[in-house]
């Protein structure tokens, strides 16, 4: 869904986009600071326990993996060794985002299982770009509806724990789906 998203989402990144290459940023600093705003969030989560603090640092990081794209391409850098970094980043940002569910009661064996499932569902995607396979945009939910759930229970906790419960559980049952159809899809290409 979001990686069909992307063009539509354009109009709204690319003027701030060019706000931060006219104020001297790389797409390689953007990316760093979706990272650091990724500590930010643990660090909100584990000092103040405030789903909705860590919401925002969440959307404040999430954004800056949108930008930093954008900028590159706008400077004319954009290439493998970013592409390496975004993704990189984008995993340690995903063990974090998801981790720190745990500090807000979430069960730490199923959290943990939900990450160890998350970064494989990106994992077989990497793997089978590797093989020629493309798996990008393959699957129930990709990183881009991964993360919107986690955003959705940070946003409910507060308010309606049990829902951000049912997001949990539905979340983690999406992604073994995701992980089971990427599977599927790779095995039944290869020869
Ligand atoms: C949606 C509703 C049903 C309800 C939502 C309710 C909310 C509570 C949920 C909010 C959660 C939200 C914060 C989570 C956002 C989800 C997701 C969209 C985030 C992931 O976006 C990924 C983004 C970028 O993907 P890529 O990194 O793959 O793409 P690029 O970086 O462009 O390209 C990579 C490519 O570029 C080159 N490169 C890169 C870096 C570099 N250093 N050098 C390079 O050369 C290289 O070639 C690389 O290969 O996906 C695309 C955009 C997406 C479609 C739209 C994103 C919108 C934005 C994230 C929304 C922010 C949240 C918003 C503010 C919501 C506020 C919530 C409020 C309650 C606080
Ligand atoms: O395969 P996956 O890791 O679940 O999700 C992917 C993201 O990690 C990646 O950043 C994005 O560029 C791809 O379009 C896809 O959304
Ligand atoms: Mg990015
Ligand atoms: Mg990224």
């Amino acid at each position: 869904m979001i990686t069909n998203l992307r063009s539509a989402s354009k109009k709204v990144l690319r003027p701030m986009a060019s706000a931060l290459v006219k104020a001297g940023f790389t797409g390689n600093q953007v990316t760093a600071l979706g990272l650091v705003m990724s500590l930010v969030y643990l660090g909100v989560i584990y000092f103040t326990r405030n789903p909705l603090l860590g919401l925002l640092t969440l959307a404040i990081s999430s954004l800056l993996d949108a930008l930093d794209g954008e900028v590159a391409r706008m400077r004319g850098l954009a290439g493998p060794k970013g592409s390496f970094l975004d993704s990189s980043f984008d995993r340690l940002e995903d063990t974090l985002f998801i981790g720190s569910l745990v500090l807000l009661g979430f069960p730490p064996l199923l959290t943990a299982i939900l990450v160890g499932i998350s970064l494989s569902i990106s994992y077989l995607r990497a793997k089978a770009e590797s093989l020629g396979i493309k798996a990008e945009g393959k699957g129930l939910i990709e990183r881009g509806e991964r993360l919107i759930l986690v955003g959705l229970i940070l946003l409910f906790l507060p308010f309606l724990p049990l829902i951000s419960t049912v997001i949990f559980y539905g979340l983690f049952v999406a992604s073994i789906i995701t992980l089971g159809q990427r599977f599927h899809l790779v095995m039944s290409a290869l020869p």
